[in-house]
């Protein structure tokens, strides 16, 4: 007895102990996990109840729910309110419903807000010191030396080389249409757009729509697909920012970032080395690296490195090819779905081409008013970057409210959520570009239609998006009818991995070559003979023979009837004229833009 009472009381010490250190553990583990959670009952801000560590942000992070579901779901809770509060794991967000304290935040009193508020290091994210994530006086000095690469006039510049990757991809879509009539869309035009910045910005031509893949291709996606690792690390940077940068965990995988930094390393030093030249991306960056980094003399605080460069080319990399292609497919596949919305696009196409004589220059483009329609209800229905982030730079009393943020305070803007809320649009799930005609426009509240952003941290490449996005409609409905095909998810299940709103099974459309034949047709009888003539030129090689001309026509005549019938050939009128529409079908051969 004796002896065993010294053991008991050293595992009774022991387990106490034992007990002590989990309990001083778990208290300062529920204490880390909690202590921020009550800013908002604090400050009256209705907000859903939060969980311990997770906040409102548990399903998402575990990956069950998707970010698009969850921005949604709260905006959605709080109808009614000018904005709310919640918690991503333990960092309290401010959302803002109101379109008008929207507006405010980003452009009356910007002045509050110029930071996105994202915190990052160079040390675990490559992109840390570029534009989208620069905050202050920094990014200020950045934004100047970067706009001047993105005018209307540099732009014009970008033309051919957009031209040029537009070809390649209409000889990829024809070689896919000799196997069959539909395909997957979102990687080809992912390829093309990935060849556009490549060239346009930087001048390289990377052959991705060509060979189906490119190294440029390959790290993109997985820049934005992201897997388990990286989404801990982007929740821990959530709840202790600092951890991440000590124990330097980074936010993207290691060969993305060491591709990208090396690669655009390479063309600025190339271009620097031999002296190239060029109006374009590249060359503002070289001139940034020039004033910012080489000739600098400033203090510290103000010093650039060569690395904060190689930062912003590689954002422009990332943000000008995945939203680009993306919102291009979704737009094709509205007008799929929208048949007389995509004849009324290819109208304006047809006739605006025969305004400047098939010069596709600015004048060009500025007169698609339709298409400008079709694209901004596009980026309504599907607002590619689903959120847009500002931070408080200093205290702002909300007008009209007793709130005042308090500097620092993260912010969040649902543009997705603003854009598909009744309130603003109604039947928000139809497809209706009339919902940006001039007048409807006119009558729009200021912030409840941003997929750009608005005030100075406007999205800097809103142009050459545009441009390009209008460019490649013009041409694959020039010689394309799409349509919906069997494999055509309706309605398109959508997610947002990296919140870009993507579809989640790809885009499968059926493509319809189409020929266009100018011709004013006088009376009945010239078009019957007509008819008969290109089907014959169109249908097979042979041509009407002078011997048996007349057996040749009458059964010419009825084979026209069947092709009538069977959707093959039909009459459009265009500007008061006629003109035969020939919809090649798989067996004719495809030709471009005859003038018979
Ligand atoms: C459909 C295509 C695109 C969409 C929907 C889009 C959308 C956006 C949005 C919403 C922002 C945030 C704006 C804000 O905070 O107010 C942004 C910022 C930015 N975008 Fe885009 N973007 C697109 C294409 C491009 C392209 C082609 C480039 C460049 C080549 C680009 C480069 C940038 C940059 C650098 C920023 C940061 C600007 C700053 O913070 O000063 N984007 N974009």
């Amino acid at each position: 007895m004796i002896e065993i009472f010294p053991s008991l009381i050293i595992e009774l010490f022991s387990s106490v102990y034992v007990l002590y250190v989990l309990l001083v553990f778990l208290s300062i583990a529920y204490y880390f996990s909690t202590y921020t959670l009550d800013k908002w009952s604090k400050l009256n801000v209705p907000y859903p109840p939060p969980l311990p560590l997770f906040g409102n942000s548990m399903k998402m992070v575990l990956t069950l729910e998707e970010p698009i579901h969850f921005f949604s779901r709260i905006y959605n809770q709080f109808s009614g309110e000018k904005f709310c509060g919640f918690y991503q794991m333990t960092t309290p967000f401010l959302m803002l419903r109101d379109p008008e304290l929207i507006n405010s935040i980003m452009v009356k009193d910007f002045s509050y807000f110029t930071d996105h508020g994202v915190d990052t290091h160079p040390s675990v994210n490559i992109l840390a010191n570029s534009l989208f994530l620069l905050n202050g006086d920094r990014w200020r000095t950045m934004r100047q030396k970067l706009s001047p690469g993105f005018t209307s006039g540099k732009l014009k510049d970008t033309h051919e080389q957009i031209k040029g990757c537009i070809e390649q991809l209409m000889n990829v879509i024809d070689d896919k249409l000799k196997t069959c009539d539909h395909f997957e869309l979102r990687e080809i035009i992912a390829n093309f757009s990935t060849d556009v910045i490549g060239a346009s910005a930087f001048g390289l031509k990377l052959d991705t729509i060509k060979n189906g893949n490119s190294d440029f291709r390959k790290f993109g996606k997985k820049l934005f697909q992201g897997n388990l690792k990286q989404l801990f690390i982007q929740a821990l940077l959530l709840v202790c920012p600092k951890l991440v940068f000590a124990l330097k965990l980074k936010q993207f995988p290691e060969d993305v970032s060491e591709f990208y930094g090396s690669m655009f390393k390479e063309v600025l030093e190339y271009r620097s080395r031999n002296n190239v030249i060029r109006n374009d991306v590249t060359q503002t960056l070289i001139q940034a690296r020039n004033d910012l980094v080489l000739n600098n003399d400033s203090t510290s605080e103000n010093k650039w490195a060569e690395i904060d460069i190689i930062a912003n080319a590689v954002l422009m990399f990332v943000a000008g090819s995945e939203t680009v292609s993306t919102l291009t497919c979704f737009c094709l596949y509205e007008l799929a779905l929208n048949k007389e919305v995509q004849d009324r696009l290819r109208e304006e196409i047809v006739t605006t081409k025969a305004k400047y004589g098939g010069n596709l220059n600015n004048n060009f483009l500025t007169d698609l008013r339709y298409m400008n329609m079709v694209l901004e209800e596009a980026s309504r229905k599907y607002s590619i970057t689903l959120i847009i982030l500002r931070q408080a730079t200093k205290n702002y009393k909300v007008p009209g409210q007793s709130l005042v943020i308090e500097k620092g305070q993260k912010i969040v803007i649902p543009i997705l959520a603003i854009h598909n809320d009744p309130k603003y649009y109604p039947n928000p799930n139809t497809f209706d570009p009339e919902r940006f005609s001039a007048e409807e426009k006119s009558k729009r509240l200021n912030g409840t239609y941003i997929p750009f952003g608005d005030g100075p941290r406007l999205c800097i490449g809103k142009r050459l998006a545009e441009l390009e996005m209008k460019f490649v409609l013009t041409e694959i409905l020039s010689k394309y009818e799409i349509l919906p095909c069997e494999k055509t998810e309706i309605p398109l299940i959508i997610g947002s991995p990296g919140n870009i709103v993507s579809p989640k099974n790809g885009i499968h459309l059926k493509f319809k070559p189409i020929v266009n034949f100018n011709i004013k047709v006088h009376h009945r009888m010239s078009k019957i003979f007509l008819y008969t003539i290109l089907i014959q030129r169109y249908k097979s090689s042979s041509l009407i023979t002078t011997d048996n001309r007349l057996m040749n026509f009458i059964s010419l005549f009825y084979e026209a009837i069947v092709l009538l019938s069977t959707n093959c050939l039909s009459l459009d009128r265009f500007n008061n004229r006629t003109y035969f529409v020939v919809r090649n079908t798989c067996n004719l051969e495809f030709c471009n833009n005859s003038n018979f």
